[in-house]
């Protein structure tokens, strides 16, 4: 389990992280989401004591990260997937991680083999791909088998089937009752992995939350609901406390019922229904709205595509 409480972090005059309090409990994924800036990369810098909090404190399994004497038992992480020595090979940096965390050597070759560099071991780590490189990130995290994994953006540089390995590795660390926290700013990602999330903007956290109820939680989900005789299926909605509005393509959308209510409401009166579709909000709707006004770095709308110049 991470806990981390009332975590401050300034750099001169930006303050990175305001006040941050969230649990990451073990036996489950929790993403960790916040837009670019937000203070994602800080706060695990902080669990793994690189970076000093100015207040406030973060514990690994109830202590801080650096009062263990051989942390990568413990915590395996990976940060910066391009922070290893380029002349060493696969090999020989993760034999080194593993002699100096007194990890028995028959570890790198398990561990190369769990993430698929097997045959990639003895070429030199500065020729690797992004992709080669997080997977040795991840051979590196997994080396001292810790019941606490972090990984900041690990499908970073993967190809759609590395994207789809890690996504099963993760679930099946957290299966084996690990804590797994990854970050990223695409809720798209964690929709696929993550059983819990803590969301931040602007260093504070927004949402500290389980995916089922941050996406029950979405207060528009409406049903969407195409009917010939639309004005006498809005009487009758109406009528039962549902409210209904008219889409520009004239689609009725009604929130108040649910589409069986609304099913067995146009079937007593007889109306005919071409279409009856229950609208949920995306994952990544949702999280867009609930962090729009914690973006720092908003991208202008593209502009229409102007019409060809008339010859
Ligand atoms: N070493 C540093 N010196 C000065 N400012 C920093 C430093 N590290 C981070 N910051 C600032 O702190 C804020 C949070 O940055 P951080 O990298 O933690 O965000 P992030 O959520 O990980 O972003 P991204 O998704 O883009 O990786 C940003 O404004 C950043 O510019």
């Amino acid at each position: 389990m991470i806990e981390a409480v009332g975590l401050v972090k300034r750099y001169r005059d930006v303050t990175a992280v305001q006040g941050l309090s969230f649990t990451v409990p073990a036996g489950a994924v929790t993403g960790f989401l916040g837009p670019n800036g937000s203070g994602k990369s800080t706060t695990m810098r902080m669990i793994l004591g690189l970076d000093a909090p100015d207040a406030g404190s973060v514990t690994v399994n109830g202590r801080p990260y650096a009062g263990y004497r051989r942390p990568l038992h413990e915590v395996g992480a990976l940060l910066d997937a391009r922070a290893v020595a380029p002349g060493r090979s696969a090999y020989h940096h993760l034999r080194w991680l593993a002699l100096s965390n007194g990890i028995p050597r028959s570890r790198v070759g398990e561990v190369l083999r769990q993430v698929g560099l097997a045959s990639a071991a003895r070429q030199r780590v500065g020729g690797f791909s992004l992709g080669m490189a997080q997977r040795l990130g991840i051979a590196a995290a997994l080396l001292g088998d810790p019941p606490v994994l972090m990984f900041d953006e690990p499908v970073n540089g993967l190809d759609p089937e590395g994207v789809a390995w890690i996504r099963g590795l993760l679930r099946s660390l957290a299966g084996q009752g690990r804590t797994v926290f990854l970050s990223s700013h695409l809720m798209s990602e964690m929709a696929m992995t993550a059983d819990r999330l803590v969301i931040i903007g602007r260093g504070r956290l927004i949402t500290e939350t389980g995916v089922a109820d941050f996406l029950a939680a979405g207060g528009d989900n409406y049903t969407r609901v195409r009917c010939a005789e639309n004005d006498e299926l809005t009487a009758v909605l109406a009528g039962r406390g549902a409210t209904v509005r008219r889409e520009p393509d004239g689609a009725l959308r009604v929130t108040g019922a649910t589409a069986d209510e609304i099913g067995e409401a146009a079937r007593v009166r007889g109306l005919g229904l071409l279409e009856l579709s229950p609208q949920r909000m995306s994952l990544e709707q949702r999280y867009m709205e609930l962090t729009r006004d914690a973006t720092d770095y908003h991208a202008t709308d593209p502009a229409p595509a102007s019409a060809p110049a008339a010859r």
